[in-house]
């Protein structure tokens, strides 16, 4: 075969050369693209369509971070002064230790970083691609020269372009040029006037990588791909997602500075009063280390990373995609979530099921998008094309329309053991317009992938379709020369642009009664869950081609109505029903008309408590302090515009909610923002609204933000279960020093088992905490403040008070072995060792509960109970084993010591515990749930 030459010179000046100069330089085909396999070879000769991505931090560097700690600094400054004075032992295995406790940080992090990673990945763009005259969304980083790409409103441009059509495009190119004012774009060759290269923000003709469509269509050619683009040029990064520090990792960060002084200080107390006490000061030296050591929690940091990375791939496996770290702590917060309708609260999967004109009601059969079914007059099937008006009505919904459809042969699936084909529809575009396109299939009967078969009208201009209008228009010349225009939109918003109607096939003006019978009939088919839309006509006399500022959407004529239903989601209701039990408000915002939008706000259990409805028109009359106050009861908004949310968000965070708010369309990009939680849909968002916000709903289901509340709270949980566990630990170990030597006992630790216990015993179960399932009532309960402390509802007080219990049994398991064979120190060390581990490793059972130990299923997380049996076992080896026992100067221990340890370790939990299960009851739901319960 030959090799086909494809011309991709970077220097090229496209922008000079005329379309079909250009598609013949790239070996394209301006109407079908390239074909599929053509693509392919061109991706793997060219490369991925991608700029030099950020560098990753080389594993390396991750490693040797590790080791930068003030901590490790002091450990190393330990390790010589113990060199010098020939501790070579010593020396020795602090080194060792410290190595341990570094790589065991390096692999957590090497873990969250690759987490971290396959996020960015995630975020990564989408493109509309023409291959083999098919429409396909592929990821845009597989866009090779030559491709077919289609733009519009709320896209980043996926490559450079040589635009062949574009209709009011306009092209803000600011990440290229500086330039923040739009550019308008057009299709037609520039003329070279001199050799000199026109400035880039001068090429109309061409789209850029990275600049943004912020209005109309078009369709170029790639010219260019990945660092061959004007914006690879100057190799700048784009939509990463940002992976910010969150709040309460500054807030440890801070707070593990103020444990620095303290650790510091208490140290020197107790060097000195066990200097004064009469101990060793080399000794005093290492204990006073060892505990400032104990006092810093170190591995904290680290441990909030890893349980964020963690809970962020928990939530992509329930499609939520997190583009700002920090938003993960605020989901926690949420406490109410204002939801578009379309698409979240319900299906999208729309279908037509009435048509009315003229009075006349007719039913639709057939479900999805299949293009088969029949038209029913009370109840008995018509032939369509007898029925002028209707016929009128289908072919506007078929031409006024940009959506496609195509069919899917999917062989079913060999494991139930048939070959048969199973076609499967789908639509490629807005699904409205694809209920659309299949109506008029089944009534105009043409071949609905290929067009075939229906009566050819030329588009010549099209106003696209915002939710500002609420309708679209299209112009067509017809095959005897004359002009249409072609208008499809929301059904009172149409007819107040309408000034005819027709009637029974005869056009006549439109009289107040006959508005009226429309609206009421508009009203009838919400009421229904029906979303309405009307279609209307105008021959356009003395139009010309280019003339599209004259176009006006006045004086139309008005043809009919057709109803489609989209079922909710089933999903939502329980998922309602979940955020009432958590206290978090459920809004619904929605383009479409009251009625309809109430009618499934009745279905899916939203007008609860709060049920009223507000509309655009309304809202547009109100001050700001008067949508505060109605906002706390409003639980639908209809016919809101883009612009409407933006109040809606102010309102509701002026009254002290943490608002997550959705969108898609890039109207909605401001709302996004200034919304705490920014919600942009995956599939049928823009680019633009993905980069303003938060959260990126894989599915677009409303279920899924819940799920990520769900696990946002979880994962804040999580990080106090082990924050408790990590401090209680540390405060549990300094007061059995601390007493130790003002009561002016020997050592009850050597400073080697002390490092021990912080860097490697407690790691791993506190690592295990990071992924603890969540208890039965974290949805049960009312979401937490944004400002709460992380120490808030208790959590300092149980700190302070199990580190004292734990603390206080170790030192006494430690006295009275001591005392009763004073000669044997390191017999009675190695019991408070043991005791001093053991009570941590129960305690951490504890952490996991707000209310007390009982409440929960010790064995139900896994890793926890593998972390504390491995703890467990390296500690017996410790104690133990011949070779360590010189290093960590312990000794064998009897029945008799380990009857004390566990008695003394399982105190501080089990007193603990019995308070907690004497001061609480079961758990209960922040609002009480109305399903299942019996109405009286
Ligand atoms: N492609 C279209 N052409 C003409 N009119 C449309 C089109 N799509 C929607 N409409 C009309 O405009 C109204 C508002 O649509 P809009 O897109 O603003 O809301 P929506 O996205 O459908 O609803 P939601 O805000 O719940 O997602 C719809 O109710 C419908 O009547
Ligand atoms: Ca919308």
């Amino acid at each position: 075969m030959e090799e086909i030459q494809v011309d991709t010179r970077p220097n090229q000046k496209w922008y000079t050369l005329a379309a079909a100069d250009v598609t013949r330089a790239l070996n394209s085909d301006a109407r079908e693209g390239l074909s599929q396999s053509e693509a392919e070879r061109r991706l793997a000769k060219i490369g991925a369509n991608q700029l030099a991505a950020n560098k990753r931090k080389p594993l390396f560097t991750v490693l040797l971070d590790q080791f930068k700690d003030f901590m490790v600094l002091i450990l190393f400054v330990a390790t010589l002064i113990s060199y010098f004075l020939g501790e070579y032992l010593d020396a020795i295995t602090i080194i060792a230790i410290i190595f341990i406790n570094g790589v065991l940080g390096f692999i957590q992090e090497a873990k969250a970083e690759r987490s971290l990673q396959a996020l960015k990945d995630l975020a990564s763009p989408m493109a509309r691609v023409m291959r083999d005259g098919q429409l396909f969304l592929i990821p845009a980083s597989r866009l090779v020269p030559g491709d077919l790409v289609l733009l519009e409103a709320g896209d980043r441009v996926p490559a450079d372009l040589r635009l062949f059509s574009a209709n009011r495009l306009e092209i803000e190119e600011s990440a290229l040029t500086g330039e923040s004012v739009p550019v308008s774009k057009t299709a037609g060759a520039l003329s070279a006037v001199s050799d000199d290269a026109v400035p880039l923000g001068d090429q109309k003709n061409l789209a850029f990588m990275g600049t943004m469509v912020t209005g109309g269509t078009g369709q170029g050619l790639v010219v260019s791909t990945g660092m061959d683009t004007e914006i690879g040029k100057i190799a700048h990064m784009m939509n990463q997602a940002e992976i910010a520090e969150t709040p309460l990792q500054i807030r440890l960060e801070q707070m593990g500075k103020i444990l620095v002084v303290v650790a510091v200080l208490l140290t020197l107390v107790v060097i000195g009063a066990g200097v004064w006490h009469g101990h060793e000061l080399f000794t005093m030296f290492l204990a006073g280390v060892s505990l400032a050591v104990a006092a810093i929690p170190e591995g904290l940091p680290a441990i909030v990373t890893v349980a964020l990375a963690l809970g962020v791939q928990r939530m992509i496996r329930r499609n939520a995609i997190v583009r700002k770290l920090p938003s993960v702590e605020t989901l926690g917060c949420a406490s109410v979530i204002c939801s578009d309708k379309t698409g979240t609260l319900t299906q999208n999967k729309m279908t037509v099921t009435h048509i009315w004109h003229s009075n006349t009601t007719y039913q639709v059969t057939g479900s999805g998008y299949e293009p088969h079914g029949a038209f029913l007059l009370q109840g008995k099937q018509i032939a369509p094309d007898r029925d002028q008006a209707l016929v009128q009505l289908l072919q506007i919904a078929q031409r006024c329309n940009n959506a496609q459809l195509s069919c899917e042969e999917e062989k079913a699936r060999r494991l139930l053991g048939m070959g048969k084909a199973v076609k499967r529809w789908q639509v490629v575009g807005d699904p409205t317009e694809g209920a659309l396109k299949v109506l008029a299939a089944k009534g105009l009967g043409f071949d609905p992938e290929t067009g075939k078969g229906r009566q050819e009208g030329v588009r010549v201009d099209e106003l696209p379709f915002d939710s500002d209008r609420k309708m679209m228009s299209v112009v067509e010349q017809k095959s005897d020369g004359s002009y249409v225009l072609l208008t499809k939109g929301a059904a009172e918003a149409l007819l107040s642009r309408c000034s005819h109607i027709m009637w029974n096939g005869q056009v006549q003006p439109l009289s107040a009664t006959m508005r009226h019978r429309i609206l009421d009939q508009t009203e009838e088919m919400a009421a229904q869950a029906l979303r309405v839309l009307g279609f209307a006509y105008k021959p356009l006399q003395g139009y010309r081609r280019g003339q599209s500022a004259e176009i006006k959407e006045s004086d139309l004529i008005f043809v009919g109505l057709a109803g489609m239903i989209d079922p909710p989601r089933e999903e939502v209701r329980p998922a309602i029903n979940l955020c009432h039990q958590a206290g978090i408000k459920t809004v619904m915002i929605t383009g479409d008309h009251r009625i309809t939008a109430e009618a499934i706000a009745r279905q899916i259990g939203l007008m609860r408590g709060y049920g009223e409805i507000m509309e655009g028109r309304e809202l547009d009359r109100l001050t700001d302090e008067e949508l505060a106050e109605r906002a706390e009861r409003v639980a639908v908004y209809a016919r809101v515009s883009p612009e409407h949310k933006l109040r809606i968000v102010r309102a509701l965070q002026s009254n002290g909610h943490v608002v997550a708010m959705t969108g898609d369309g890039v109207n909605d990009a401001p709302a996004i923002k200034t919304a705490d939680i920014g919600i942009a849909m995956g599939i049928t968002g823009t680019d633009v609204t993905k980069e303003a916000a938060d959260l990126v709903l894989r599915d677009d289901n409303f279920a899924t933000i819940v799920a990520a509340v769900e696990e946002g709270r979880n994962i804040y949980d999580n990080i106090r279960k082990f924050i408790r566990y990590l401090l209680a630990s540390n405060v549990g170990e300094i007061l059995v020093m601390f007493f130790a030597m003002i009561l002016g006992m020997p050592l009850p630790l050597v400073p080697i088992q002390i490092l021990w216990v912080n860097l490697v015993t407690d790691g791993l179960p506190a690592m295990a905490l990071g992924v603890d399932p969540p208890e039965a009532d974290t949805m049960y309960q009312r979401p937490r403040n944004k400002h709460e402390n992380i120490f808030a509802r208790g959590l300092g007080w149980k700190i302070v008070s199990r580190g004292f219990l734990i603390g206080l049994m170790t030192l006494l398991a430690f006295w009275l072995t001591w005392r009763e064979n004073p000669d044997d120190l390191v017999h009675a060390q190695t019991v408070a060792f043991v005791t001093l581990v053991m009570a941590q490793l129960i305690h951490v059972f504890d952490c996991r509960s707000q209310h007390s130990v009982f409440h929960r299923n010790i064995f139900e997380n896994k890793y926890l109970v593998w972390a504390v049996l491995s703890s467990i076992v390296l500690v017996l080896g410790v104690v133990y084993l011949d070779a360590l026992q010189p290093i960590f100067k312990t000794t064998d221990l009897y029945f008799r010591d380990w009857a004390l340890i566990i008695v003394a370790a399982g105190i501080p939990t089990f007193v603990a515990g019995m308070g907690g299960v004497l001061r609480r009851g079961r758990p209960r739901p922040a609002n009480k749930s109305t399903a299942g319960t019996v109405r009286s």
